[in-house]
């Protein structure tokens, strides 16, 4: 389980988590809404260690984890998707993901003399991992094409399927639906509930798109100023009155999305 305590990112004077406080349950697929600017994407990388807090505390599982960097968090199972860097936009699919695990053999130049027959069959089971991987995903036939000339969304699974090289426990979605088309989206929606059910992954995702949302998550969790407005089903949430205010308060295109 994650909790968070009061945790606090200021920018200058500009609070943009102001005190948020909320726990994430093993085994849940917990959904992140609130209106533009709510500080969803800031508390996210406060947890995933990409920005230090100015405040408060996270742990996981009991242990204190305030402000370790992402690399600590990797180690512990926590993982956020990022965007495929314009730089691997050259490699395949396939050798995009087999980039990720880390620790390899090959990285170490002893082993590259020694240990030529190891780096081999590490490389033989990275392969099929990430394969295996492919599959999982549907897209197998991406298998061989450069990472940069696939679809947005076709990207958004190939980010997904880095989560799965390695064991992770955790993993935190920001805005994965964002400029993917409908079918793709199905795609990724059935790939997250799957690793939630088969292989126990926890989720905590951004999305804007509450078809999305009602379909996938439960808690949902809503901000805004920075603040942990409410929690509960998408159902409860769209009824909370707090909840109607904050939306409205941001124009009548984010109300029709809540509504
Ligand atoms: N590095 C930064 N420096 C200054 N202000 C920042 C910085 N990062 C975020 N902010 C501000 O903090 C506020 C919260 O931003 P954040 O991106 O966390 O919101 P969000 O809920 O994810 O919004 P959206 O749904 O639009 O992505 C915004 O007003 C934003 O302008």
């Amino acid at each position: 389980m994650i909790t968070v305590e009061n945790l606090h990112r200021h920018f200058g004077g500009f609070r943009a988590v102001d005190g948020a406080s909320l726990r994430i349950e093993p085994g849940s697929i917990t959904g992140l809404i609130g209106p533009n600017g709510a500080g969803k994407t800031t508390l996210f990388n406060v947890i995933a260690g990409v920005l230090e807090p100015t405040s408060g505390r996270v742990t996981m599982a009991g242990e204190d984890i305030t402000g370790l960097p992402p690399h600590a968090l990797f180690h512990k199972g926590l993982l956020r998707t990022f965007q495929i860097a314009h730089e691997f936009g050259s490699m395949t699919c396939r050798e995009n993901l087999m980039l990720v695990p880390p620790g390899q053999s090959g990285e170490v130049l002893w082993n590259t003399w020694f240990g030529r027959k190891r780096i081999a069959d590490e490389e033989r089971a990275l392969r099929a991992k990430a394969d295996e991987v492919l599959e999982f995903l549907t897209i197998s036939h991406l298998a061989d094409h450069k990472a940069g000339q696939v679809s947005g969304g076709q990207k958004k699974l190939l980010e997904l399927g880095r989560t799965m090289m390695v064991d992770a426990k955790i993993v935190f979605l920001d805005e994965v639906g964002a400029g993917v088309n409908r079918t793709l989206l199905n795609t990724i929606g059935d790939a997250i509930i799957r690793l939630n059910k088969e292989r126990g992954y926890t989720f905590v995702v951004i999305e804007h798109d509450m078809d999305f949302i009602g379909r996938l998550c439960d808690p949902v969790i809503c901000m805004a100023e920075g603040k942990v407005l409410a929690e509960g089903t998408l159902d409860e949430i769209k009824a909370d009155e707090r909840v109607i205010e904050a939306y409205l308060g941001t124009g009548l295109k984010n109300k029709e999305q809540v509504g």
